[in-house]
């Protein structure tokens, strides 16, 4: 079994769990009742290369990175770094993370969140909402092409804005299909847990001038973010590199300073 299929079985008993102890109504009534989402287009169409910054303790290609005792502290940390966007692992066995911690960063800081996990259903789609979340992560990878479209489209009709994971071209015109105003590609082949950052390159001129790009993965510095600005990308999605950082502010601050200095690529849109 690869990795991201034990992922999947670990997510799916969770969720049974989760299900069995709250009922669909009841997280329903819970995401109608949140605050409205925020725009998380809007806050990536501002000046310069958007920065999304990731909670992130642990992945299954680095096992246990750093520990975050407070992921509050450090969602505001992120987002007086300048982050646009906040991403939060919720998934557990393997990123050591929890819906706690989305509560814990939506209490915290003003900027759009990123429920970040592996969703195969909508009930986790109005979990995320009701948990404070503005966007919601769909993986090409995980999903069928109706299940994407229906996801999709629920996350959409709940005001918030689902980001479209891809990784390669079939994944591309399923995210398209889908009604995908945000896609991410991810340098990370998810069964191989090899990253390869040409992916952006290969992927991206394809995708049309409205939707809005996320480079995802390997991103170690403002080098590797002047090289997607370059190629393109509206905004870059980074775990490790920020959550590992001794300081994660200024870590995040030298992201947003590289994608706002004057000699660094504009996104075209
Ligand atoms: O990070 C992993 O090892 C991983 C393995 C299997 C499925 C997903 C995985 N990561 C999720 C992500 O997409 C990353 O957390 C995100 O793109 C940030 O990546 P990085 O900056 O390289 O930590």
């Amino acid at each position: 079994m690869s990795v991201l299929e034990q992922i999947l079985e670990g997510v799916r008993a969770d969720l049974a769990a989760r299900e069995a102890a709250v009922g669909f109504d009841e997280v329903k009534a819970a995401a109608a009742a949140a605050p409205p989402a925020k725009d998380a287009l809007a806050a990536l169409q501002g000046q310069g290369i958007g920065v999304i910054a990731e909670v992130k303790r642990a992945s299954p290609s680095r096992g246990h990175m750093v520990d975050i005792p407070d992921p509050a502290k450090l969602a505001r940390q992120y987002a007086e770094g300048g982050a646009r966007i906040i991403s939060v692992l919720t998934e557990q066995h393997y990123f050591e993370g929890s819906l706690a911690d989305l509560d814990e960063v939506r209490a915290a800081v003003d900027v759009p969140i990123l429920r970040k996990d592996f969703v195969v259903g909508t009930y986790q789609v109005h979990e995320a909402r009701a948990h404070g979340a503005d966007l919601v992560l769909l993986m090409c990878s995980v999903l069928e092409q109706n299940a994407l479209d229906a996801l999709v489209d629920r996350v959409h009709s709940l005001g918030m804005t689902a980001l479209v994971e891809i990784h390669d071209e079939i994944e591309a015109d399923m995210a398209l299909q889908a009604g995908a105003k945000l896609v991410g590609i991810n340098a990370r082949n998810l069964r191989t847990l090899d990253v390869d950052r040409e992916v952006f390159s290969r992927l991206a001129p394809g995708l049309p001038g409205e939707v809005l790009r996320v480079a995802e993965s390997g991103v170690r510095g403002p080098g590797d973010l002047m090289t997607y600005a370059g190629l393109g990308a509206d905004a870059v999605l980074v775990g490790e590199s920020m959550a590992t950082a001794e300081d994660p502010r200024a870590a995040v601050r030298q992201l947003v300073t590289a994608g706002s200095h004057p000699a660094c690529p504009k996104p075209a849109r």
